[in-house]
């Protein structure tokens, strides 16, 4: 099965999210991606990955991946969270960190930490047919 993985960033933290995307461009194409809204067309204009794009973050993005994530859709968040300005929408912010610790889903809210974790991704085995 293909792994399903949200990436989700604040404004400050996008340039990130596109770096650490390039970086992992071959992983994260074996992968099923989902993002919030400004996040995944940044991910699809710079990196040319293609992503499902939820509703900008402020607008919804967060709960709409907090409730495939409730339903056992999601493997693994990245979420490049910005703990240097405050965001309207802090409480979907931490709805959605809440629900990753309610489901145990791996969460990396930085880097060092997403780097750690896709490195550990076990990625999608495709089968030869000859
Ligand atoms: O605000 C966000 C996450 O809380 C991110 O939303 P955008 O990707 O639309 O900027």
């Amino acid at each position: 099965m293909k792994k399903r993985i949200a990436l989700i960033a604040h404004d400050q933290k996008k340039d990130d999210m596109v770096d650490l995307a390039s970086e992992f461009a071959d992983l994260l194409r074996q992968c099923i991606l989902v993002a919030t809204g400004t996040t995944g067309k940044r991910l699809h204009d710079e990196v040319g990955l293609t992503v499902e794009r939820k509703l900008s973050g402020p607008y919804g993005g967060d709960m709409q991946i907090g409730a495939e994530l409730v339903e056992g859709k999601i493997d693994l968040v990245i979420f490049l969270r910005d703990p240097m300005t405050p965001q309207a929408h802090e409480p979907d912010i931490n709805a959605l960190v809440r629900a990753c610790d309610v489901h145990n889903i791996p969460c990396a809210t930085n880097v060092t930490s997403a780097r750690m974790m896709l490195t550990q991704l076990v990625p999608h085995h495709h089968h030869s047919h000859n």
